[in-house]
């Protein structure tokens, strides 16, 4: 029978690529692992408490919020509060930063800016659903008040990243700079184990995955890219397939494995697209170019957009390096960026 490696020991393992390292990250992602594992106990018996549905209350994005979008947010902050390496957290479910305040944390050095539910919109249908998180070193000096710079920081700067996937299994994937590892949770040793070591994106692949519902609303660059994907052609294995499961973390680990492109652009309604940069866009960019894939917003690097809000949205094109490289080919040759500035008005010209 193989010894699985736990998330612990690898965490503690690779300390050591860290020669200055105090064990600080490695309790961070500790407590991290150990909020997910209780999220997920939740998640797998959804049906038969009351976590289901609307929590009756909206996000400053105007989305309703889910009972288990709210849960699985107290639940990670109460994790990161009690662990202490924390000092900061950024929420798609809190509309200002959130600075915590106990003894610990105050000499805590990292911000972690998380999505705690991504994929609400598939809760109630027991579709795969996650919780994506992103790490920062702290800018404002210890004991000191935060200040916008410790939340507001490029995507070149997280010091780790990851997702959990509450699927037909539970995986944890994160990087720290150094390569993705994939860990599945065991349920009858409540251990996440190191199942999929060194993970890389396939540098080209046969799945576009994007919304096609709103194409009436898409950009040309992105009109005449799928159009592209959906052209009979053996010697580049198109036509390629169509998948689309509504939740980033599902979308994009299928990504990961497979290869493919996940593609949320602009549309009329959102211009900036939909998806938040500092805890979805950002921590799967850091994933995917880690694991040799490509991330953009149709120009430009994700990872190198400015931050200037918290839940500031981005259009993302990411996954295998050839195919998000003919993507943006396809986007600054149809909708080269001064066109998208006013894509609004163009919308009605087409
Ligand atoms: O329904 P749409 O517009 O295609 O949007 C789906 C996208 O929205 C999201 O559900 C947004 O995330 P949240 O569920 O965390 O708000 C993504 O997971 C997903 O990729
Ligand atoms: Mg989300
Ligand atoms: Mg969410």
């Amino acid at each position: 029978m193989t010894a699985f490696k736990t998330l612990g020991q690898f965490i503690i393992e690779r300390q050591k690529d860290f020669p200055y390292a105090k064990g600080e990250l490695s309790r961070l992602l500790r407590d991290i692992g150990i909020a997910a594992k209780i999220v997920n106990r939740e998640i797998n018996k959804a049906g038969l408490v009351d976590i289901l549905g609307d929590a009756g209350s909206s996000n400053i994005q105007g989305e309703s919020q889910k009972k288990l979008d709210i849960y699985a947010n107290e639940q990670f902050i109460a994790a990161l509060r009690s662990g202490g390496e924390c000092c900061i957290v950024v929420s798609e479910e809190n509309d200002e930063y959130l600075v915590i305040d106990s003894d610990i944390s105050k000499e805590a050095n990292y911000v972690v800016a998380l999505d705690p539910l991504d994929g609400s919109s598939n809760i109630d249908v027991n579709v795969g659903v996650g919780t994506i998180f992103s790490i920062y070193r702290r800018k404002s000096e210890k004991g000191k008040p935060s200040t916008n710079e410790d939340v507001l920081q490029l995507g070149t700067e997280q010091v780790a990243a990851g997702y959990v996937i509450y699927g037909s299994s539970t995986m944890l994937v994160y990087t720290t700079g150094k390569g993705v590892n994939g860990f599945t949770l065991d349920p009858s040793i409540g251990e996440f184990c190191l199942s999929h070591p060194n993970m890389t994106v396939p540098s080209a692949g046969t799945i576009y995955s994007i919304n096609e519902g709103n194409y009436i609303h898409f950009p040309d660059g992105v009109k005449k890219y799928i159009k592209y994907c959906q052209v009979e052609d053996p010697d580049t294995r198109r036509p390629y397939t169509s998948r689309y499961t509504g939740s980033m973390v599902a979308d994009i680990h299928r990504t990961l494995i497979k290869g493919g492109i996940f593609i949320y652009p602009p549309t009329t309604g959102a211009k900036k697209g939909k998806l938040r940069l500092i805890y979805e866009c950002n921590p799967m960019a850091y994933i995917i170019e880690q694991a040799g894939g490509k991330a953009s917003d149709g120009y430009k690097r994700i990872m190198e957009i400015e931050v200037k809000e918290l839940h500031q949205r981005s259009s993302i094109f990411i996954g295998s390096m050839d195919m998000v490289i003919k993507a943006e080919e396809f986007m600054s040759s149809f909708s080269p960026k001064l066109f998208v500035k006013s894509f609004e008005g163009e919308v009605k010209i087409q």
